[in-house]
């Protein structure tokens, strides 16, 4: 069975998940586009031969779309998303789910209305092979129980319209949502401190910022957010345990010894660093559907916690104090305990 997809909003990303669900995954078929900006939807549709729908409402609608993909601006995502559980479709939602945690909720609580998980939401670290070994190598009991974890998010450059508190909403809440998920646990409690900013980049921000999080079982966790640091793409993840420490390896690259030296790339991108992970992430959402089975992925309520605890993480650092993460019982609709 080939899965008919609609996506809203033919952006960066955009392009891209039709790019991949056209060319790398099998069983799919992008089959309408829609973006407020109509001459971009035209390109993009008509280069996957997809028809042009005049809005997310009319997306969503059409007989020819089973299943739809959310990869407009975030303060959007949420009408698509109610829209498309309002209509029975499955959703992947790029994150943030929503902007506000209100809003997540209203999605949570449509989701649990309609009595079958519809909602996925686009954390595609949890698809990295690398994450994946990490979170085996927990699972299994080999490091002892986790204490502390080390992280590292650096990108080389943002563009000026990058302010400050995107280092938690856009950036740090990709780690928000993989250690939720690597530690099975909750992250209860935010902390921003920050030390001299890089001159390297614009005046307004505050970078790099350092983001310390406390799990309900009591982990500690540190990460060194810095959007300018100028040599490349680089992610850093080392979980110590009771009985050793597990790291996230780099990416695979050739070492190359010349000149007296011995170097290996580093990449510029998160679309390259990501890259088998997004491949990954759409693959198996694509086959859970062609199953008729509920997503596999981060859910709804993954999407709901890391608003929330990413929204605390900017009122840290606005504050300057340790702030609680406010978050509601967890349904048992969504399983687990993280
Ligand atoms: N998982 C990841 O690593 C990444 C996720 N993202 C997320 O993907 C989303 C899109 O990001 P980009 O592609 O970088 O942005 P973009 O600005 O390149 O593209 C967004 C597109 O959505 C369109 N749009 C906005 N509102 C719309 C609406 N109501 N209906 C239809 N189209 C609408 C815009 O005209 C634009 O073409 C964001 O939520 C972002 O956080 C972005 C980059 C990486
Ligand atoms: O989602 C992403 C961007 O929006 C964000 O700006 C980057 O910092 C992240 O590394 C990337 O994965």
């Amino acid at each position: 069975m080939t899965v008919r997809v609609g996506v809203i909003g033919a952006g960066w990303i955009g392009r891209d998940h039709i790019r991949r669900l056209t060319e790398i995954v099998t069983g799919a078929q992008v089959t309408a586009v829609t973006d407020i900006d109509a001459a971009r939807a035209e390109v993009a549709a008509a280069r996957v031969g997809a028809r042009v729908c005049a809005d997310g409402g009319e997306l969503i609608a059409a007989n020819d779309v089973d299943a739809v993909v959310v990869t407009s601006w975030g303060p959007t995502h949420a009408e698509h998303v109610l829209t498309a559980i309002a209509a029975g479709k499955p959703v992947f939602c790029e994150k943030p789910l929503a902007t506000t945690a209100e809003d997540c909720l209203r999605i949570v609580e449509a989701e649990m209305t309609h009595g079958r998980r519809l909602v996925q939401v686009g954390f595609m670290r949890r698809y990295d092979q690398g994450y994946r070994q990490m979170k085996q190598v927990i699972d299994s009991g080999r490091i002892g129980e986790p204490l502390v974890v080390h992280c590292a998010h650096r990108n080389p450059t943002v563009p000026e319209s990058y302010h400050s508190d995107m280092a938690a909403l856009d950036s740090a809440v990709h780690e928000i949502d993989v250690l939720r998920w690597l530690l099975d646990d909750e992250i209860v409690s935010a902390q921003v401190v920050t030390p001299r900013s890089t001159s390297k980049r614009f005046a307004h921000l505050k970078d790099p910022q350092i983001m310390l999080f406390e799990t309900a079982k009591g982990v500690r966790i540190d990460l060194e957010m810095f959007v300018n640091c100028q040599y490349g793409y680089d992610i850093q993840c080392e979980t110590v345990g009771e009985e050793g420490l597990v790291r996230l390896p780099d990416p695979a690259a050739v070492g190359v010894r010349t000149a007296g030296q011995h170097s290996t790339v580093v990449l510029t991108d998160w679309v390259g660093r990501f890259v088998d992970a997004f491949d990954t992430e759409f693959r198996e959402w694509i086959a859970n559907l062609a199953a008729g089975v509920e997503p596999t992925g981060p859910s709804a309520w993954d999407g709901y916690a890391a608003t929330v605890i990413s929204n605390a993480t900017v009122e840290a650092r606005q504050s300057g104090r340790i702030v609680a993460t406010d978050m509601k019982p967890r349904p048992a609709f969504y399983g687990g305990t993280a």
